[in-house]
């Protein structure tokens, strides 16, 4: 789909159990001879695959708007977050390794880090390129294959990484990619020959992978969903502050799974903040997000733009406020007149129990609540089973620290929101998953540890 216009571009054949055992069988070739290459030998073709996609970024970018609906200033943000993700495992593939342990009377024993075999990644579509690049560096820094398969409404981007990682000089059938929904998903995760399952979706869908891959006992990352709150200290740098909540809630049209979008705002300032964050809401640019200046385009598809503004519907109900947006939108240009576009919406008046405040919306909705003290929004912050990100804006760094100890979330911003640096881990805490993506830690997640014990006299036999 096209969610600019509303049009089909491509359709792809979904893989069946027959082409998915094809691609296993592939990428378990290609593992073969990888696994055996050192680790200077992985970073050589990590870096030039990374040179490829700073290359290619533009190119990648426009690909990723014109599939997903995204910005195309956004869409090159992902793509730098992706080349530097291989760059970053190139650098610490060939540092891998286990630890020498001294053990009475000259014995001793060592471990080695061992990559797992065929790793199975499976993508959401609100960054196809990112979550492709995400998974895959660190799994084949590791001496790992990848067979991927990314979301059917946007199944092209990850083509390109696959050329760009063909071209840069791995394995053929190293990387592969597999196209389909749910039932290409499944037979992905029963497989026999894959050793690991690395998800990037909802909570509902990241449940089924756990309880398919228990079957085959096979480890893994679980990337899902969320409704992280934001937390606005009076202290606070207010410009700061309402940069940080746009950025919380407004990047990709609101699909992002780490957002924002319970924005607690302490009282002596709620009025302020508000005012400020709606006039910067109404001057956010819609139209054609394959223009330079455009900062939000379409939704993904139809039926998720009716699913959000049926949360719109439901908070009015409920006795929120609509401060701006949260409208349909026909953007001026006739060829748009068939997206799926709709205004940005801030929402006032909230309260906890309200459905928008509880549910995950995933889409550019912001709740704006009040608080008083620091204990009750820490208790009001953590009431939910969701434990993705949180964020605090305040000028006083021991509260700053205090604040983000108590947090029940993988992620803190301290006075900033959803910037992605590759070195630090990325991941959830509760029903938002676990394991990680990015950072150092990561290489424990795509590898496995051998321990080797040396005897260096007689065998001791206790019979
Ligand atoms: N934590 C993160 O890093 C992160 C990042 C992006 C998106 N997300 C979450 O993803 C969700 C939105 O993405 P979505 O709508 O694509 O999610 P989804 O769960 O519907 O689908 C995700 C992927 O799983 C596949 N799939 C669906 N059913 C399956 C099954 N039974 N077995 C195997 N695979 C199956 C889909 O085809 C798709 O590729 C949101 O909840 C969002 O918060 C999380
Ligand atoms: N840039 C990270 C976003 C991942 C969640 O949707």
């Amino acid at each position: 789909f096209i969610p600019i216009l509303g049009r089909v571009i491509a359709t792809f054949l979904c893989s069946g159990e027959k082409e998915v055992d094809l691609a296993v069988q592939s990428a378990k070739a290609a593992f073969k001879i990888w696994r055996k290459k050192s680790g200077m030998e992985r970073s050589r073709i990590l870096l030039e695959a990374a040179r490829i996609i700073r290359e290619r970024k533009d190119e990648i970018a426009t690909v990723e708007t014109i599939n997903n609906g995204k910005s195309v200033f956004e869409a090159r943000l992902d793509i730098d977050t992706s080349w530097q993700c291989l760059e970053y495992y190139a650098g610490l593939a060939a540092s891998m390794g286990g630890e020498h342990v001294q053990l009475p009377g000259g014995s001793f024993g060592y471990t080695r880090r061992e990559p797992l075999g065929v790793c199975v990644g499976i993508g959401a579509w609100n960054y196809p390129f990112q979550i492709a690049s995400w998974k895959s560096a660190p799994a084949l820094a590791c001496g790992n294959a990848m067979v991927f398969k990314p979301s059917p409404f946007t199944p092209v981007s990850t083509l390109l990484l696959a050329e760009i990682y063909t071209e840069a000089g791995v394995p053929p059938g190293l990387f592969n990619v597999v196209q389909g929904g749910a039932a290409t998903g499944q037979f992905l995760c029963q497989h026999r020959d894959v050793a690991k399952v690395s998800f990037t979706g909802s909570v509902p869908t990241g449940k089924k992978i756990m309880e398919l891959a228990s079957k085959g006992v096979k480890p893994v990352t679980l990337e899902l969903g969320g409704k992280s709150p934001l937390i606005i200290f009076s202290d606070c740098d207010i410009e700061n502050a309402v940069r940080g909540a746009m950025m919380a809630n407004f990047l990709t049209q609101g699909e992002v799974c780490c957002n924002g979008t319970r924005v607690f705002v302490q009282r002596e300032i709620l009025d302020k903040f508000t005012e400020e964050v709606v006039k910067q809401t109404k001057k956010i640019k819609i139209g054609d997000p394959l223009e330079e200046d455009t900062r939000m385009g379409p939704l993904i598809n139809r039926s998720h733009l009716q699913h959000v503004l049926g949360f719109i519907e439901q908070a009015k109900n409920e006795g929120a406020k609509v401060l701006c947006g949260g409208d349909l939108c026909v953007p001026e240009d006739p060829k748009l007149k068939d997206g799926y576009y709709m205004t940005p919406c801030v929402l006032g008046n909230c309260k906890d129990g309200m459905t928008c405040v509880k549910e995950e919306i995933f889409g550019p909705v912001m709740s704006i609540l009040s608080f008083d003290t620091e204990a009750e929004v820490l208790e009001r912050a953590n009431d939910t089973n969701f434990g993705l990100a949180a964020g605090v804006f305040t000028r006083d760094i021991q509260r700053a620290h205090r604040v983000v100890a108590e947090l029940q979330a993988g992620v803190c911003y301290i006075n900033n929101y959803n910037v992605s640096p590759v070195e630090l881990p990325f991941g959830g805490y509760k029903m938002s998953g676990f394991g990680r993506e990015n950072g150092r830690v990561t290489i424990e997640y795509y590898s496995q540890l051998k321990t080797i014990c040396v005897e260096m006299g007689d065998v001791e036999s206790v019979f």
